[in-house]
């Protein structure tokens, strides 16, 4: 197990602490990162907003969230504690800095140590709040500024934030999450890649027939329903998500993990990919709309219904086969594809080997599938291996597919830590190797936009899908056209 190093002394302040972000996640990963010791006694959480709130009152809300979010067993009165009394809560209003004086009364004397703003807020406000920042001379010497994502809503959008944050604060100092690169899993891809001398001579054209990579929640939109018609799967998962596991996926191997050696290999996969244009669009995208339907015996509602609206066409599933112009990818397309209420929660990164040139095995029931790297993200994370194996017995030759198979938890037996708690750390570390750069953030969003103008352009539609399914049925037609299919069908 590897040890808890506390951090350095720091003050977090969050600017929409009270919102269900701070309250689902950052709180409940501060909270496990207090309980394993790792936070330094004085250190402080500082949490603002637009509302009127007491101290107490938040504390309560705070209370609430935890026994809500975390296990039974991990929620301790002694622990709530010693938790609560790191706690504060202050009103300021991003778009009115002078509404600010109490952030600035409990900063005032604690510029020596390390201080993180992380902005929980709507994207629109990170200008206003690191002006307000600068106005208010609360950018000290040891300071970071962590942007939730989405930057933006496009790429003139993002280019615009970035600017306005870099007017205040040096690119190196500025956190773009994507807690997706927190997911031990997803670090573990790394390891899987560059610590093992086995994929690395495979991982190329001339033996990985294709690459799927799967994010799907069983979840509906929810609360956000409002943000999310706005927004879109496109938007909301690709463009982050899905888009730095491709990376990961096909960067080649950087000189050491440093952060900018790691991501300076990842930006040469964004501006290697393919554009998905008017022309391309529709051979190469699905986007589909949730229906009714049942999950887990349980009846769901449709988008539309639960918008109460019914001319939305926001996607909820997207699909798309992705190409990469360069040596190693050349000819090998890469299908993502990613959407709410689905079958269930199931993330993995497949890695599909090509066939063997010639079975010398034609009596075999099965014919020789080819082999599969399983990379599960969530749940039950952990990597699996598909090879092909002599059934047992004296007579006759056949074959059977049978998997290696690795469970994190079964083999490390403990527990896997939140993406936000390792991400956390890190901000405060100053490690920005977990974090996305300006530049990937914006190539990232130039190669979406790209997408969503085809969409327009060659109008194309919004397929439905019932609830409780893996998606509308063009997305397997898309695999189809290929003669592929995706791995998780059952
Ligand atoms: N929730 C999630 O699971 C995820 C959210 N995100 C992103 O994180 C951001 C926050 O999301 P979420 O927590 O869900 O949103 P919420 O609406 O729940 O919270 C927003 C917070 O922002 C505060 N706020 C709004 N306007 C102002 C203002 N003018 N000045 C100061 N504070 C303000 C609100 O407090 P008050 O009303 O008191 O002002 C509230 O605490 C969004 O950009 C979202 O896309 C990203 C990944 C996952
Ligand atoms: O960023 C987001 O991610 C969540 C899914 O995260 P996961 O860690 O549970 O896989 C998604 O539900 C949300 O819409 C999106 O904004």
């Amino acid at each position: 197990m590897a040890k808890f190093v506390p951090v350095d002394l720091f003050d977090l302040v969050i600017f929409g602490g009270g919102g269900d972000l701070s309250l689902r996640k950052l709180l409940p990963a501060l909270y496990h990162r207090d309980h394993d010791g790792q936070l330094p006694p004085s250190s402080r959480i500082i949490a603002t907003g637009r509302s009127e709130m007491t101290r107490e009152a938040y504390l309560e809300e705070v209370e609430a969230a935890l026994r809500k979010h975390l296990d039974d067993h991990e929620f301790t009165e002694a622990q709530w504690e010693t938790f609560a009394e790191r706690l504060h809560y202050v009103r300021s209003d991003a778009l009115d800095a002078s509404s600010w004086g109490d952030l600035n009364a409990l900063l005032e004397g604690f510029d020596d140590r390390t201080r993180v703003f992380y902005l929980a807020t709507s994207p629109s406000l990170f200008g206003s709040i690191a002006s307000g920042l600068n106005s208010n001379g609360l950018i000290s010497k040891d300071v970071r500024i962590v942007l939730e994502k989405p930057v933006g809503k496009d790429h003139a959008s993002a280019r615009e934030i970035n600017d306005q944050v870099g007017e205040f604060f040096p690119e190196d100092v500025i956190y773009r999450i994507d807690h997706y690169l927190g997911k031990e899993t997803v670090q573990n891809l790394l390891a899987l890649r560059f610590a093992n001398s086995l994929f690395e001579p495979l991982w190329n054209r001339g033996n990985v027939d294709h690459v799927q990579i799967t994010v799907a929640e069983d979840l509906g939109v929810g609360q956000r329903i409002e943000f999310y018609d706005q927004v879109g799967t496109l938007r909301d998962m690709v463009q982050n998500h899905l888009m730095q596991l491709l990376c990961l996926v096909a960067m080649e191997p950087p000189a050491n993990r440093d952060h900018d050696a790691v991501r300076d290999e990842k930006m040469k996969v964004l501006r290697a990919l393919k554009p998905i244009d008017a022309a391309s669009v529709r051979s190469h995208s699905v986007r589909g709309q949730y229906q009714s339907g049942a999950i887990g015996g349980e009846p769901v509602k449709g988008y539309l219904e639960e918008l109460g609206n019914d001319d939305s066409t926001t996607e909820t599933f997207v699909a798309l086969k992705v190409e990469i112009d360069n040596w190693r990818w050349s000819g090998v397309p890469f299908y993502l594809r990613s959407g709410k209420r689905l079958k269930s929660k199931y993330s993995e990164i497949v890695v599909e080997f090509q066939q063997v040139p010639h079975s010398i095995f034609p009596e075999s029931s099965y014919h020789v599938a080819p082999n599969r790297l399983v990379l599960r993200l969530q749940p039950d994370e952990g990597v699996n291996l598909t090879l092909m194996s002599k059934e047992p017995g004296p007579g006759g030759f056949d074959l059977r597919p049978v998997s290696l198979n690795l469970s994190f938890e079964e083999t490390f037996g403990v527990r896997y830590p939140d993406a936000y708690e390792r991400l956390l750390m890190e901000v405060i570390r100053g490690n920005p190797a977990l974090f996305m750069r300006r530049d990937e953030v914006e190539a990232a969003w130039q190669w979406i936009d790209s997408i969503i103008a085809g969409w327009d352009v060659a109008s194309q539609p919004v397929e439905e899908y019932p609830g409780g399914t893996w998606g509308p049925t063009a997305a397997s037609l898309l695999l189809d056209r290929d003669g592929r299919t995706w791995g998780k069908l059952d």
